[in-house]
């Protein structure tokens, strides 16, 4: 693990172009496991959950060039061979869940292992996702320390109907689907922007898929898949970032976003902390009119509150980022999180700060924000949007502070140092340990 050290209280300026995002660009990788032709995708980030499923592809015995200049990776699988004893999927990344279907419809068996739970928000489930594969016929059993997934037959086509809107168990759908022989309907998608992306990259490969972007998908599978050209956008979190840090630092900083119609709720969600955002010709801007402040609700006796949610809610990752700006603005915001029942322990390590950070329940705190605040060293859980707010923190105070363990930021966002030191930031990362 690496730490960050910064020097904060310098207000960051300038422009910057964000990466793509990981939960689009990781389920996609998954995907092209399902297809024979040659693959371009353009905007691939050089971040450590990419490297691992990469390392994967090259075990398997497919074709990987990847030009980290152009950030442009061809990928070819076609003499592939896989071993369920002998091949392991990547540990500590959710999305390894993923590649499960591509390798039941390209091998008849995947093997899954159990410590595929990825950031610690508490308990993440595999139980949607075995229903999945047994809907679509797959059989699922335990083995050491894993899960063995096999297929026997073709997989068949299911209307199926989740709990509730997960992310990675809709993608795994579209993949079971895309590879079964007629028509899937699923119920309760998830359709956050990055699955959105992901759905377009499976409709270029020439995946029948209607309703995306709402909480029905309709699937018609079995066609031939092909190959292609993909670009990713830029990514939101990656966005919302940046914003945030121009406004924490009380700085100016403009980011590349061609994708603003994902953001009104983003934008009224900065505004409750005095943060107002905007977004021309490409790129998108925040400003602060004097100290962040709290908006006072016209309901009396309410607390301004950020409820984070499966999309369209405001984005559950996104949530830290904007607990570290409660702690900065002059006021009190309750943040509930409704969808993790462990994502808000390391609230209270913002307390060596200084800051006032109240939890009422697993799901919800309130901050007290506004008071004074002291540089410190302070511990991140392994929660790549933890790491980042407790970085943001530290960068709006003056001295010296230091992050620990702050490695699973590399997880989504490639050049993270080298991106913040462009906007004048004093940041260095120590030595791994
Ligand atoms: C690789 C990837 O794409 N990871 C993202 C994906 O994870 P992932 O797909 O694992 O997250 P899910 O959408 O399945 O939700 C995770 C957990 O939250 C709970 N839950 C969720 C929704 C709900 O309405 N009720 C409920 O109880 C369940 O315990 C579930 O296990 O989506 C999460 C939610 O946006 C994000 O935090 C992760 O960054
Ligand atoms: C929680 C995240 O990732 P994962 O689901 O891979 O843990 C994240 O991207 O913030």
């Amino acid at each position: 693990m690496s730490n960050l050290i910064v020097h904060g209280g310098t207000p960051l300026r300038g422009r910057v172009t964000p990466s793509a995002n990981k939960n689009a660009v990781l389920p996609v990788l998954c995907a092209t496991l399902l297809t024979r032709a040659p693959l371009r995708l353009v905007g691939v980030p050089d971040i450590t959950d990419v490297r691992k499923i990469l390392e994967i592809f090259r075990t398997l015995g497919s074709e990987v060039r990847w030009d980290h200049a152009s950030a442009t990776l061809e990928l070819h699988h076609q003499a592939t061979h896989f071993d369920a004893a002998t091949h392991r999927l990547p540990e500590e990344m959710r999305s390894s869940i993923m590649l499960v279907p591509p390798l039941l419809a390209r091998f008849g068996v995947a093997r899954l292992e159990d410590n595929v739970k990825g950031c610690t928000l508490g308990v993440r489930e595999i139980d949607p996702h075995v229903e999945v594969f047994r809907s679509f016929g797959g059989q699922v059993e335990r083995a050491e320390g894993s899960l063995l997934v096999r297929r026997v037959g073709m997989l068949t086509p299911v209307h199926h109907w989740l709990d509730y809107a997960s992310v990675t168990t809709t993608e795994n759908f579209v993949l079971c689907a895309v590879a079964a022989q007629g028509t899937s309907t699923l119920t309760n998608a998830a359709s956050e922007p990055h699955v959105q992306e992901f759905c377009r990259f499976m409709q270029m490969l020439g995946a029948q898929i209607e309703g995306v972007g709402t909480s029905r998908l309709t699937v018609h599978g079995g066609g031939d898949l092909g190959g292609g050209e993909f670009r990713f956008a830029e990514d939101f979190h990656e966005i919302t970032t940046f914003l945030a840090l121009g406004a924490i630092t009380g700085g100016d900083v403009v980011v590349k976003n061609s994708a603003p119609e994902n953001f009104p709720l983003i934008d009224r969600t900065f505004a409750k902390f005095g943060v107002r955002v905007e977004h021309r010709d490409g790129w998108s801007r925040a400003f602060v009119d004097g100290p962040l402040t709290v908006q006072t609700p016209f309901t009396p006796n309410v607390l301004t509150k950020v409820e984070a949610a499966p999309w369209p809610y405001f984005p559950v990752d996104l949530l830290p980022i904007f607990i570290a700006l409660g702690v900065r603005a002059q006021g009190n915001a309750m943040f509930w999180n409704k969808v993790y029942d462990g994502a808000l322990g390391w609230t209270g390590e913002l307390s060596k700060f200084g800051a006032h950070v109240y939890q009422s329940d697993p799901h919800r705190i309130v901050t007290f924000g506004g008071g004074p605040l002291a540089p410190a060293v302070v511990e991140s859980p392994y929660i790549i949007r933890v790491a980042i707010a407790l970085f943001m923190v530290a960068a709006s105070i003056p001295g010296r502070s230091e992050i620990r363990n702050a490695t699973p930021i590399r997880r989504a966002h490639p050049h993270f140092v080298e991106n913040l030191r462009s906007l004048g930031a004093r940041v260095e990362w120590t030595a791994e340990e």
